[in-house]
């Protein structure tokens, strides 16, 4: 491992835009410290929720707690039903008749795809993405085939997490525009029909929140001081793991100020706030008013797990953390009608089916699954996916998983066993530079040697699996990543739109880049672009347009079950997808040399397999094996047809 980077994590921020630089919104608004009282605070929002309109009936509020602070977490909010059920942030035509709109579940159909305001197009020219530019691009991603997109943290922030530490809940980072400049992004979005969620980071703030600044200097006890879990000494919740072992070594920090100290799952300077306090849940509530008013599809629940502490457990997916995520969802079901919970929650699989019984989220990511796609990609065998899909936990019928291959973080290999996650590092990241934490930062393209058949092999099962897959922005035309920037902007590079000045990112002065375009030669902005490769029918981009054509076309790949097929060759993995008598044989070769493999597909005797990509049909499907062969991880796609349309009744 690379020296500990403690001392780096508290810098990490430098060479970005601070919060006081971007002004920061709260100073001035009243107060002895320049910061807002939460009372005026809750007023503020109230004014400025969704459109400009004072609080509806039925949404939360911020009445002062019962002496104590403390609460009980079970207990039920104080929420009065609202009739309004919405969509999009106006009531339809059925709400407005008081009958609730049916669930559509869109997001079993979608394609998500993730996006970095900060880093995929600046607007303005000064250096920085911007939701200006973020608006520009839309067109971009219709034509890419994408039909949501989940936005990293764009609020008010030191950025010294990029964001996810939040200093204001309810406005726009200055350097990505204003509040009217979201609008208009999510408007234009609707527009094309795609869905909007973003990452509503609810276990922590930024140090710089004002209900953090107001906690340290309020009275222990108050319930200002109670916004926050303090502690006079370092050895509660002793044991509890430290995310970030690179950068902390304690989940305890003192603070001079309120000369106590105080918890934090992620860096020092992220507070967790105290759940237990009714007002931070009420107060959280209101967030999700002000975002949801404004029409937004949803939240990716950020760090879902760490919502409460109890001694003498892991502090981690606690019952009291599911009780308030049910209460999060039956709020805004009775407000808002279908809006979409994504946890993000990197635990067992079966603790990830907790969140997933229809009444907390409606997805969660699959933190299981991704590494082993990866296990499976460098041992040639179809073994460690297997295992995940044959232990895979019963989720309620509307739940989704949420399937990716990276994202803005390190590829985390906490969901491993020891001897699992040193293979992958051997595999992955020999060069001690690539590994965080514990994991990996690296991008797609780069872990997978650039080698476009494995890219292809790692998309298709991507789209494939049971879930609704996540592309991370720039690993569709093979980006590249900066190992040697710090932490986890290895992986936050400018989006390479072209491959003329700043990648086409910006046009502002190279050296006012928010972050440096990659100039690795392999990678290099002026080979892999967005431009170039949609100049180039076989580009990754256009392979991949195509490929999410396909996946469109069979509902069975977003709604449908999943059929293990038995086969006698352990490096390839076949799987059924079966929506009604819709059929999709999916066989992949994870090895680098040609493989045969003959499967047992006795029930789907007498059935055509047609190539859902190019058409041919294959000899029909008999009792004995069927035999196939794949070139070097190779990938098929077989629509299962009876001459007569009908296909057999599941084993
Ligand atoms: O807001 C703090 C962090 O929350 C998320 O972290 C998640 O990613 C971590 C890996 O970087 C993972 O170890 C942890 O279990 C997750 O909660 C968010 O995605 C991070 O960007 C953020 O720093
Ligand atoms: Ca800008």
């Amino acid at each position: 491992m690379q020296a500990p980077r403690r001392e780096d994590a508290r810098r990490q921020g430098e060479g970005l835009a601070t919060l006081s630089e971007a002004a920061p919104r709260s100073s001035g608004d009243g107060g002895a410290d320049g910061i807002a009282p939460l009372a005026q605070e809750a007023d503020r929002l109230a004014q400025e929720g969704g459109r400009g309109q004072p609080a509806a009936p039925g949404t939360a509020t911020l009445e002062p707690p019962e002496r104590g602070g403390g609460g009980d977490p079970s207990a039920v909010l104080s929420i009065r039903p609202r009739q309004e059920v919405a969509g999009r942030g106006r009531p339809s035509a059925d709400a407005a008749a008081g009958q609730p709109v049916p669930p559509t579940l869109w997001y079993k159909d979608a394609v998500i795809y993730e996006v970095h305001v900060r880093t995929f197009f600046d607007g303005n020219g000064d250096g920085t993405g911007d939701f200006r530019g973020l608006t520009a691009k839309l067109d971009y991603l219709q034509e890419l085939g994408v039909t949501a997109l989940w936005l990293l943290p764009f609020y008010p922030s030191p950025l010294a997490d990029d964001g996810y530490d939040v200093a204001d809940y309810t406005a726009v980072h200055p350097a990505y525009g204003t509040l009217g400049d979201f609008k208009r992004f999510l408007a234009e979005a609707h527009r094309r029909g795609m869905r909007v969620i973003t990452d509503l980071v609810l276990n922590h703030t930024s140090t710089q929140h004002p209900w953090f600044q107001r906690a340290r200097r309020a009275r222990p006890g108050s319930r200002w001081r109670d916004f926050y879990v303090w502690s006079d000494s370092p050895d509660r919740y002793r044991g509890v793991r430290v995310i970030f072992p690179d950068y902390e070594a304690d989940n305890w920090t003192w603070d001079p100020v309120a000369r106590a100290y105080y918890w934090h799952r992620f860096y020092a300077h992220q507070p967790d706030l105290n759940y237990d306090n009714p007002m931070v849940r009420r107060a959280m509530l209101k967030v999700v008013d002000f975002w949801l008013r404004l029409g937004l599809d949803g939240f990716r629940l950020d760090a879902l797990p760490y919502l409460f502490e109890r001694e003498g457990t892991a502090c981690a997916g606690l019952p009291e953390t599911h009780a308030f995520v049910r209460e999060l969802r039956a709020y805004i079901e009775a407000r808002y009608g279908e809006r979409v919970l994504l946890a993000e929650a990197n635990e067992p699989a079966a603790e990830l089916a907790r969140y997933l019984q229809g009444d907390e989220c409606h997805m969660a990511f699959h933190f299981p699954l991704m590494p082993r796609l990866f296990l499976a990609l460098a041992r040639e065998e179809a073994a460690p996916i297997l295992q995940v899909l044959r232990d895979e936990p019963a989720i309620a019928p509307a739940c989704q998983w949420a399937l990716f291959l990276r994202n803005h973080d390190e590829l985390t290999l906490e969901m491993v066993s020891p001897q699992e996650r040193e293979e992958l590092w051997q595999a992955y990241a020999a060069d001690p530079q690539a590994r965080v934490n514990l994991g990996i930062r690296r991008r797609l393209a780069p872990l997978l040697g650039n080698d476009r058949r494995r890219l292809e092999l790692a998309y298709a099962l991507l789209f494939s699996l049971p879930g609704t897959p996540v592309i991370y922005y720039g690993d569709e035309i093979g980006m590249g990543d900066n190992i040697y920037l710090p932490d986890r902007h290895a992986v936050r590079t400018p989006m390479q739109w072209s491959g003329g000045r700043n990648a086409g990112f910006s046009t502002a002065n190279p050296q006012r880049l928010c972050a440096p375009v990659v100039v690795d030669p392999p990678y290099h902005y002026e080979a892999v672009n967005v431009e170039a490769q949609l100049a180039s029918p076989d580009s990754l981009l256009n392979w991949l347009r195509r490929l999410i054509a396909v996946r469109k076309r069979f509902p069975a790949f977003g709604r449908g079950d999943l059929e293990l097929i038995a086969g006698d060759n352990r490096r390839v993995l076949a799987f059924v997808r079966r929506l009604g008598d819709q059929a999709i044989l999916v066989v992949a070769n994870l090895s680098r040399f040609v493989q045969g493999v003959r499967l047992d597909l006795a029930a789907y005797a007498g059935c055509l397999p047609e190539d859902a990509f190019g058409g041919a049909t294959l000899p029909p499907i008999e009792r004995r094996p069927y035999f196939l062969t794949l070139g070097p991880h190779g990938f098929y796609w077989f629509v299962l047809k009876r001459p007569e349309g009908e296909i057999p009744e599941p084993r």
